[in-house]
């Protein structure tokens, strides 16, 4: 009788360390497994003394098995039978595989393998005080520390032996024990580590069916993830998903939900599955009822490769990916129908039309930015469509407070302003969001009227699902808010960090009508990049505090990395000249040392810079691509990019150049230090976050240089590691 074959995440870690003609021979038993387990020449036998199985891969290799019910069977590992195959009764005594009593997720641990790893580090010196010493059994247990581990955690003694025992271990035993390592609290780790990962339901820890279903159980879900696995083609975060994780992406929500977390703890990868696991839901109709939209563009490219990748075309093709920039025009573009193509001016460009405006006035009392930040972030930003709303207005954070009449008159001058790009031909991308806005808003009302029904289809979508959610307008969120029903079953899902802002988008969801009250999560476990280029990240954020996205205050307690690597270099040069050396000697270490030009990127603050270091490279016979607002403008090179270019990317090695006090934040700033201190402290911050923003895209290696002074930012960065 054929049976379902699924792989625990501990086998694949296992299984891709040997060598490919035994990896082509697990390739072969799967498929002779699944096909038949009875079938003599896989030699399918209990171990003695225990409940699992071992089943002939090849010669000398054993595949350990357990049995979850009769025709479902999960594969464990593989294993060398000189590795004390002849000895049974060691057999079973080396391979535990237990129910989590704090997750109830199925864990499996190869206690040689767990020794050996532990031995091969460097041995402590005697005498040395347990790592662990301060816990009891009991303690560890309850935390969720492997049953089976207790015993061996108890011996060690340096952090170097408790890294061979992660290496082996179910992924919440290294987690807990790496945050206690680091000087975490019991109530600490139980509240940020443990508590988001426990059962929802009681554990029963003889029931392997449940388990099996639990999110704690990391296992290949069907047969093609098990083949992706076992050929090596596959990318961990398609197929292991981390406990928080998985939860998010399956529950059902009454309302809105939001999922924050720091840099790297897969919110866009939980988007992605959250869309895969929506359109599984989906009524066979091959319409496209799912928007999944991000900020900049060639991040909404990214997301759709991401998710063909993921779940395949057909999949892909059921869902709308599109940056909300581009979203809005389109809604736009339906109703103006006029074949007018309009001229979209920059952020820049718009500030020097505010002031031409003004001087043509002869009006002397404003000051052009000023009137053109707060028409984008204020007016159009939250859609006000007349000087009422603009009188009520909540204008926090925007700096200066203005009177009534004060108000009047910016009111007036935004209509004189609007009918300028009207006749024109001009538009910003916040003008486009605030019309769409009222658009989707006026469609949604007569929806709710009953005065229209689309082909039956009312609404645009069914779900919307956002990435990158804290740099939004609340024109944008409007806009989404109109788009989909309200009150309906996941309705609306972002992920979002608003430590890494950097389009001074300030909203409250809940005002917007977008209630995440009670359906809120955060995601602690950084996938990305080592403890040490956390910790000085971190430290780059200083004692800011920053909002939740609803008017309350956002934290990153819990965030943790359980990868270790170097500690980052903080370096300064006297000139831009040898700052610009500096970077050309650190990538020609990097590429001498094997790391392809493609896994190494330089960040700075200016486009000016990106030209220079690219010349200076390029001088030294190094390869580069430009990172540009639609992505990389190619594939081999060192990438080089303006801090803002990084938002959702990673490398490898990664130099943050001309990390220097007058280029981060930008001496532009400083001037509104006394004229406007409420915007000084806006864009000061925001400054912070791109560097933020910049610091946690490096996986393994991260370099910062400046010349002449160092920025203020990096005063925390340059203590400690
Ligand atoms: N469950 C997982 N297993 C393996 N890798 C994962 C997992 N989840 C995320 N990752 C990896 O971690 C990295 C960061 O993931 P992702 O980009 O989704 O994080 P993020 O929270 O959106 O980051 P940022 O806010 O910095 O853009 C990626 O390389 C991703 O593949």
């Amino acid at each position: 009788m054929p049976v379902t074959l699924r792989m625990l995440e501990k086998a694949e870690k296992e299984i891709s360390k040997l060598e490919r003609n035994v990896k082509g021979a697990v390739w072969d038993f799967q498929g002779k497994f699944r096909r038949e387990p009875d079938s003599p020449g896989l030699q399918l036998k209990q171990l003695r003394g225990s409940k699992l199985f071992s089943a002939r891969v090849k010669d000398d290799y054993r595949a350990i098995l357990a049995k979850v019910k009769d025709n479902v069977w999960l594969l464990l590992t593989v294993a060398h039978r000189r590795e004390s195959y002849d000895d049974l009764e060691k057999y079973a005594e080396r391979f535990a595989c237990e129910v989590n009593a704090v997750t109830g997720g199925i864990e499996f641990v190869d206690v040689l393998a767990v020794e050996n790893s532990i031995n091969e580090r460097r041995p402590p010196e005697t005498g040395t005080p347990s790592l662990f010493g301060a816990y009891s059994a009991k303690q560890l247990v309850e935390l969720g520390v492997a049953e089976t581990l207790v015993p061996i955690v108890a011996k060690l003694t340096s952090e170097e032996e408790l890294l061979g025992l992660i290496e082996y271990a179910p992924q919440l035993t290294g987690e807990v024990l790496l945050a206690l390592h680091d000087g975490k609290s019991v109530d600490q780790v139980r509240a940020e580590i443990v508590e988001p990962q426990a059962a929802d339901w009681p554990v029963d820890r003889d029931n392997l069916v449940e388990a099996l279903a639990r999110p704690a159980t990391q296992v290949t879900t069907d047969d093609e993830q098990l083949k992706a696995v076992l050929q090596g083609d596959f990318d961990r975060w398609k197929v292991f998903l981390h406990p928080t994780q998985r939860k998010l992406v399956a529950r059902d929500y009454s309302g809105p939900a939001r999922v924050s977390g720091g840099p790297g703890t897969g919110k866009t990868i939980v988007a992605l599955h959250r869309v895969a696991h929506l359109v599984s839901q989906l009524p066979d109709d091959g319409e496209k009822r799912i928007l999944l939209t991000t900020y900049t563009r060639n991040l909404a490219t990214d997301l759709r490769a991401k998710l063909v990748e993921l779940a395949g075309k057909d999949v892909a093709d059921r869902v709308d990916v599109v940056n909300i920039d581009k979203l809005a025009r389109k809604v736009v573009d339906n109703v103006e129908r006029s074949g007018r193509q309009r001229v979209v001016l920059t952020d820049h460009q718009a500030i020097d039309e505010w002031r031409a405006l003004l001087a043509e006035m002869g009006d002397t009392g404003w000051d052009g930015e000023f009137l053109a930040d707060e028409w984008s972030h204020v007016i159009l930003g939250q859609a006000l469509g007349s000087f009422t709303e603009y009188a009520r207005a909540r204008r926090a954070g925007r700096g200066r407070p203005l009177t009534r009449s004060e108000r009047m008159s910016v009111w007036q001058l935004a209509e004189r302003f609007a009918k300028r790009m009207d006749d024109n031909g001009w538009t910003t991308h916040a003008a486009t969001a605030a019309q769409a806005a009222r658009i989707e808003a006026e469609r949604a009302a007569r929806i709710a009227a009953g005065e229209l029904s689309v082909g039956g289809r009312g609404y645009r979508y069914l779900h919307v699902v956002v990435d990158e959610a804290q740099d939004l307008h609340a024109a944008h969120w409007k806009m989404l808010r109109a788009m989909v029903a309200e009150g309906s079953r996941n309705d609306i899902f972002c992920v979002g960090d608003t430590h890494q802002r950097i389009y001074d988008n300030v909203v409250s969801l809940g005002s917007l009508g977008i209630n995440i009250r009670g359906r809120s999560a955060r995601l602690t476990l950084n996938y990305r990049t080592t403890k040490q280029i956390l910790g000085s990240a971190l430290r780059l954020l200083s004692e800011e505090s920053y909002d939740d996205l609803d008017g309350g205050v956002d934290s990153l307690a819990g965030y943790r990395s359980v990868l270790r690597g170097a500690v980052p270099t903080v370096r300064g040069f006297d000139t831009l000249t040898a700052e610009l050396d500096g970077i050309a000697a650190q990538v020609e270490e990097w590429v001498t040392s094997g790391t392809p030009l493609e896994a190494i990127a330089v960040c700075v603050p200016t486009k000016d810079l990106v030209d220079r270091v690219a010349a200076r490279l390029a001088a030294a016979a190094v390869q580069t691509v430009e990172i540009t607002p639609d992505g990389p403008k190619g594939r081999e090179g060192v990438h080089i990019g303006t801090m803002h270019r990084f938002k959702g990317l990673e490398f490898q090695r990664m130099i943050i150049a001309g990390a220097s006090d007058d280029l981060l934040p930008r001496a532009a700033i400083d001037r509104r230090r006394k004229t406007d201190p409420t915007r000084y402290a806006r864009e000061f911050r925001r400054d912070r976050s791109l560097l933020f923003v910049a610091a946690t895209r490096a996986r393994d290696d991260l370099a910062i240089f400046w010349h002449g002074a160092p920025s203020r930012f990096l005063y925390g960065a340059q203590n400690g590691n």
